[in-house]
């Protein structure tokens, strides 16, 4: 079975080989045994409340229970740019006009901001190589929008995720090389690690002040400004399906975009139901398509846990569950569940009986 759980300290070696896995260029998750062993402590924290709540670090891990491993991560910092200065280009239009030469000329502009701060990002989406099938991306991805909604005092009402940008298999990335690399002396991978281990105030130092003309960049770098690395392209079309947009902010490295969404828009919010548990002892049809299953979460705060169990299991009041499932969700008969479709597309295959509330 696959469960979403906290982060735990037992998971650091599956995280390390993860991280190494997936290369350069994933920024909040560097192959950095001292950081990742850094980063599962605050998510500790900050599950067991013993943070400040604009501090939180939320990462969850997905565990196959027969293997026993953690196969996949995925994250919600709370807040961004409180600690440290966090920044975006934003891709404006400057306007050079002139009525008495009859000029017009529109031109795309990068502006540095801090737009985002004070907001929530979601961030950190890894699924191991062998796992990625069946919708276990979707599960990894989803599962971090009923903890968002259960316990949205925790977090801003809008969310945001920055996507990876355009690099090569050697690291280099288009857009660093015209711009960022002229005015910091490294390669692009060294300073997307720098910003991941938190060494930030480089960029404060180094990264210029004024709006950047695009047409005075080469074409290899315009053209990736707004685009994603080909290995983010599932992970941006599961937050397009979930009512992300553009926002018009890039990466300040590679050009990567931000999508963002508020809370109470996100697909699986608007879509998710509460049930109450009902035990019962009867075998699990496991082989079901993800269109036909739905996520199961406990609604802990604390050891918020989440499975997918058939949308079979649903009836206008309860969920049934089998014992296996309850015990991985730590539930028991009469809690309350919340519940929602894993895959996007389809009818919904919740039935809410007439005039009972959702
Ligand atoms: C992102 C995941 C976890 C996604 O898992 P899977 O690859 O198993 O996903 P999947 O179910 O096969 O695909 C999800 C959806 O994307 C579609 N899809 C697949 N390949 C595509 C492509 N090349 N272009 C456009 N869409 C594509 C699928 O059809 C499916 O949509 P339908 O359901 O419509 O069929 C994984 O690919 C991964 O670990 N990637 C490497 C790490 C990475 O780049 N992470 C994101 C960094 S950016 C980040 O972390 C911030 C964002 C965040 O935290 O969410
Ligand atoms: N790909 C990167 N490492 N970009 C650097 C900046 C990342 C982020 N926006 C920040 O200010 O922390």
């Amino acid at each position: 079975m696959l469960v979403i759980r906290p982060l735990q300290e037992r998971d650091l070696d599956d995280l390390m080989t993860m991280a190494e896995a997936a290369g350069k260029g994933l920024t909040t998750l560097p192959a950095d045994r001292e950081l990742l062993q850094r980063k599962i402590d605050m998510a500790q924290a900050s599950f067991n409340q013993r943070c400040e709540p604009e501090a939180g670090l939320f990462l969850f891990a997905l565990e196959d229970t027969e293997l026993n491993q953690c196969v996949g991560i995925s994250g919600i910092q709370a807040r961004v740019g409180l600690d440290e200065v966090f920044y975006n280009y934003r891709l404006s239009t400057t306007v050079n006009a002139s009525r008495e030469l009859g000029v017009h000329v529109q031109t795309p502009t990068l502006h540095l901001t801090n737009d985002m701060t004070d907001t929530t990002e979601i961030c950190s989406l890894l699924l191991s190589g062998s796992h990625r099938q069946g919708g276990n991306g979707l599960l990894l991805s989803r599962c971090r929008f009923m903890f968002l909604d259960d316990f949205r005092r925790h977090f801003s009402e809008k969310v945001f995720a920055e996507m990876r940008g355009v690099s090569d298999a050697q690291g280099q990335s288009p857009l660093w090389d015209a711009l960022g690399s002229r005015f910091f002396d490294i390669e692009f991978s060294e300073a997307d690690y720098l910003t991941g281990i938190g060494s930030k105030s480089f960029i404060a130092e180094l990264m210029p002040k004024y709006p950047i003309y695009l047409p005075l960049l080469p074409e290899s770098a315009r053209e990736v400004i707004g685009q994603v690395h080909d290995n983010t392209a599932p992970a941006l079309r599961m937050l397009q399906a979930e009512g992300f947009n553009f926002n018009g902010l890039v990466d300040i490295f590679d050009g990567g975009p931000v999508v963002e969404a508020f809370i109470h828009n996100i697909r699986t919010v608007r879509e998710s139901v509460n049930r109450h548990v009902l035990i019962r002892h009867k075998p699990l049809e496991l082989d079901v398509p993800a269109e036909e299953r739905v996520m199961v979460s406990n609604r802990s705060f604390r050891d918020f846990r989440v499975t997918t169990v058939p949308a079979t299991c649903i009836s206008p009041d309860t969920v049934s569950l089998p014992p296996e499932v309850a015990e991985v969700l730590e539930v028991e008969s009469g809690d309350l569940v919340r519940l929602a479709p894993l895959k996007d597309g389809g009818p919904l295959p919740i039935h809410t009986a007439p005039g009972q509330s959702r």
